[in-house]
């Protein structure tokens, strides 16, 4: 179940409910997929093959396909990140990065835990989502934001797109953004 923390305030926003209502402020769409649906092998499974990352896709094909048509979204991956990902340190300090895209785009997480940390307004600040299986945000177009990944260092989240090109990160380096909290 999501929970938010605004950094400045350290503030813990629960429930569901509560999640929704603080995120759908600022444009963060939150929604929920069924993640029993996945089978067991491989919501346990952290080094995804080709084939694999295929039978995720099509285990949500009708969630993907539900939201596409909502939102607009043409293209869709999955995305595995645990200490068996080569490069993982490399590839976490790029998503550690505070960035913008020009295009909403969705993370629905199937498997394992992680951190969008998104800005709010300058008054605010960022705030942290801790999600896990079964939970959807948005990251809306042009918002600063980063990931990162929790305790158990390991994830498998589904992401759609609208653009073709993919994932584009603009950096956005914030020297009002306070790392501890
Ligand atoms: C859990 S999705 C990996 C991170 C990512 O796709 C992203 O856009 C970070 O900003
Ligand atoms: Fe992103
Ligand atoms: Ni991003």
């Amino acid at each position: 179940m999501a929970e938010i923390v605004i950094r400045n305030t350290n503030e813990r926003i629960t429930g569901d409910e509560n999640v929704r209502n603080f995120l759908n402020k600022y444009d963060v769409l939150f929604e929920k997929w069924d993640a029993s649906k996945l089978n067991t092998d491989l919501q346990n499974n952290f080094g995804l093959t080709d084939e694999q990352k295929e039978e995720v896709l099509k285990t949500y094909d009708y969630e993907i396909r539900d939201l596409a048509a909502r939102r607009g979204y043409q293209i869709w991956d999955v995305i595995t990140l645990s200490e068996q990902t080569p490069d993982i340190e490399e590839k976490l300090a790029k998503f550690e990065e505070i960035h913008t895209h020009a295009e909403d785009e969705i993370r629905a997480i199937v498997a394992g835990k992680g951190i969008f940390v998104i800005k709010a307004t300058d008054d605010v600040g960022y705030f942290n989502v801790e999600l896990s299986p079964g939970d959807v945000i948005s990251v809306p177009e042009n918002t600063p934001h980063f990931f990162t990944l929790m305790e158990n260092k390991q994830i498998i989240a589904v992401r759609l797109f609208i653009e073709k090109d993919g994932w584009i990160a603009d950096p956005y380096p914030d020297p009002t953004f306070i790392k501890q909290a």
